[in-house]
C-alpha cells in the first residue's frame, strides 16, 4: 500500500521533516496549550501550559486516561475515528470555551495513531471577534431555551378548573388521585370540556412538575409526518427531511408528561410504537438503528368512544389496556349546568383582563338563558359566545339581548326535530313551544311565566312579537 507521505513524495525529504517538527515546536508554544491521544483516545502527552490551564497538578495522573475524564466535550476521539482534522472549533471547557484545532496522527501507512489538539485562545487575537459573536449566540439560545423551559411547564393547577358541580369535583378528585401515580392517565370527554386543562393540572400537582410538559394532537399531524413529530429523525432520514437531526415530542417531554390528545385518531402502525414505548420508554427515531430511553408519563384524552373503536378494528385491545389504568371521565357542560354561572364569570375576568378593561356583568336573563342553552362545543364553545357577545356590549352589564346573535337560541334537545325544517324554523318553532308551555303553566300570566323561563319581562314580550304569538 502507498502511504500518504510516499503519494506525496516527501517520504525521504529530511528538511521536509525538521521543517515539520520545528513548526510543530513553533505552533505549540504559540498555543494555549496542547495535547495528544494514542489511537484508544487515551491521553498520551500534555504539554505544560494545558496541564496548567485545565488544573492538573502532575502529567503522570492523567496519561492513560481516556481523553473525556479529563476534557469532556473533547472531540479528538472523533478525529482519532474518522482521520479527519476539525480545524477550528470551540470547545466548552466548564465555564470557560477555548478556540481549538485538532489533527489526526497518521503513520507511515496513512493509519491513524492518534490525534493531536491545540488550544489557540488568546494567542490568536483575529479569533476574539468570532468567540465573542458565539459568546454572544450561545447566550441568546440559552435565553430561549429558558423561555422554552417555562413555556413547556403546565401553564395550570387544579385551582384554575373552575366548578361547582358535583360531578367536576369528582372530575378534580380522580385527577388529584391519578397525579399521585405514574401510571398513564386516560381522560374521556366531549371537545371543550377541559381535558387539556385537567392534563396540565395532573403534570403540575405530580412529582414531575419541575419537568416540560409537551402536547400533541394526534389529529392535527398529517400521517406522514407523525413518526418524525414523535420520535424525531437523523439528518436526512426521509425526503424533506432536515440536514440537522431533530428531537420529537417524547424526547422532548423526557423527565415530563406528553399530552396526547385524540388518541382515537392516531393510525394503527403508531399505536403499535406507542405501546412499545409505554412498556418499555425506548423508541428509534427515524432513520437511526440507536435506541433513545426516555422517562415520560403519558397522559391521553379522546372524545371518541374508544370501545366503539376497538369494535371497527380501528383502535389496538392492548393499547387501550394498557391506558385504561386511570380513567377520568369529564362530562358535558349540559350535564353540569350548576358550573355555568362560576364559569361564565371566571371567563369573562380573563377575558376582560386580556383586554385591559373591567369584566362586564351578566344579567339574571342572560344566565338563566346560558344555562338553558345545551353547549355542544362545551367550555370552549362557552368561552367564544361570552367573548363574542362582550364585543357587542358598551355598557358594563351583558343582557340576554347580547346574545341573540350569537348563540343559535334556547335549546329543547327533548322534542322530536321535524328533519325537512330549516335550523332557524326548527329553533324558531321549539322556542314557540317552550313559551307556550311556560305560559299555560303561568295561567297566561306573562310575568310569571318570563321568570319560570329566567328571561326578562321585556325579552319575553319581544319573543312574543317575533314568534308571532302575541
Ligand atoms: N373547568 C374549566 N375551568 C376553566 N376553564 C375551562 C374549564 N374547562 C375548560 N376550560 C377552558 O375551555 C377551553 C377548552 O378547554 P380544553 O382545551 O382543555 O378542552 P379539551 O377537552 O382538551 O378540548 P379538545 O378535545 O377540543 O382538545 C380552554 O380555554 C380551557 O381553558
Amino acid at each position: 500500500m502507498v502511504s500518504r507521505n510516499e503519494r506525496h513524495g516527501v517520504d525521504d525529504n529530511k528538511s521536509y521533516r525538521r521543517a515539520i517538527s520545528e513548526l510543530f515546536g513553533q505552533f505549540e508554544a504559540l498555543c494555549e496549550g496542547a495535547i495528544g491521544v494514542d489511537k484508544h483516545s487515551r491521553i498520551a502527552w500534555i504539554n505544560d501550559p494545558y496541564r496548567e490551564l485545565l488544573g492538573i497538578e502532575r502529567i503522570v495522573d492523567i496519561v492513560g486516561l481516556d481523553v473525556e475524564d479529563i476534557i469532556p466535550e473533547s472531540q479528538l476521539r472523533t478525529v482519532v475515528e474518522t482521520g479527519r482534522p476539525i480545524l477550528l472549533d470551540i470547545m466548552q471547557f466548564g465555564h470557560r470555551q477555548f478556540v481549538v484545532s485538532r489533527l489526526p496522527l497518521l503513520d507511515k501507512s496513512g493509519s491513524v495513531v492518534g490525534a493531536v489538539g491545540f488550544v489557540l485562545y488568546d494567542r490568536v487575537d483575529q479569533l476574539k471577534p468570532l468567540v465573542n459573536k458565539f459568546e454572544q449566540l450561545q447566550k441568546e439560545l440559552d435565553h430561549v431555551r429558558q423561555e422554552l423551559a417555562v413555556e413547556r411547564r403546565a401553564r395550570f393547577g387544579f385551582s384554575n378548573i373552575v366548578g361547582n358541580s358535583a360531578a367536576i369535583q369528582e372530575v378534580k378528585r380522580l385527577a388529584r388521585r391519578a397525579a399521585q401515580s405514574e401510571s398513564p392517565v386516560l381522560i374521556l370527554g366531549e371537545t371543550g370540556t377541559g381535558k387539556e386543562l385537567l392534563a396540565q393540572a395532573i403534570h403540575a400537582t405530580s412529582s414531575r412538575n419541575s419537568g416540560p410538559f409537551v402536547a400533541v394532537n394526534a389529529s392535527a399531524i398529517p400521517e406522514n409526518l407523525v413518526e418524525a413529530e414523535f420520535f424525531g429523525y437523523v439528518p436526512g432520514a426521509f425526503t424533506g427531511a432536515s440536514t440537522k437531526a431533530r428531537e420529537g415530542k417524547f424526547k422532548l417531554a423526557d423527565r415530563g408528561t406528553l399530552f396526547l390528545d385524540e388518541i382515537g385518531d392516531m393510525a394503527p402502525q403508531l399505536q403499535v410504537k406507542l405501546l412499545r414505548v409505554l412498556e418499555e420508554q425506548v423508541f428509534e427515531p427515524l432513520g437511526s438503528d440507536k435506541s433513545v430511553r426516555v422517562n415520560v408519563r403519558l397522559v391521553a384524552a379522546t372524545s371518541r368512544n374508544l370501545e366503539q373503536e376497538m369494535e371497527a378494528g380501528r383502535f389496538r385491545r392492548d393499547l387501550y389496556y394498557r391506558l385504561n389504568v386511570l380513567t377520568v371521565k369529564v362530562p358535558p357542560l349540559r350535564e353540569r349546568v350548576d358550573d355555568v354561572a362560576p364559569l361564565a364569570e371566571a371567563l369573562l375576568e380573563t377575558h376582560a383582563r386580556n383586554q385591559g378593561m373591567l369584566p362586564l356583568e351578566l344579567t339574571d336573563d342572560a344566565l338563566a338563558l346560558l344555562m338553558s342553552y345545551s353547549w355542544p362545543g362545551n367550555v370552549r364553545e362557552l368561552r367564544n359566545v361570552l367573548e363574542r357577545a362582550s364585543v357587542a356590549c358598551e355598557g358594563t352589564q351583558l343582557s340576554a339581548d347580547k346574545f341573540l346573535n350569537v348563540l343559535p337560541s334556547l335549546q329543547t334537545p327533548f322534542l322530536p326535530v321535524n328533519r325537512s325544517q330549516s335550523l332557524a324554523d326548527a329553533l324558531a318553532c321549539r322556542e314557540r313551544e317552550v313559551i307556550k308551555e311556560a305560559l299555560a303553566a303561568a295561567g297566561g300570566s306573562k310575568p310569571v311565566a318570563a321568570r319560570a323561563l329566567r328571561i326578562s319581562r321585556s325579552r319575553l314580550y319581544e319573543r312574543l312579537r317575533i314568534l308571532g304569538l302575541s
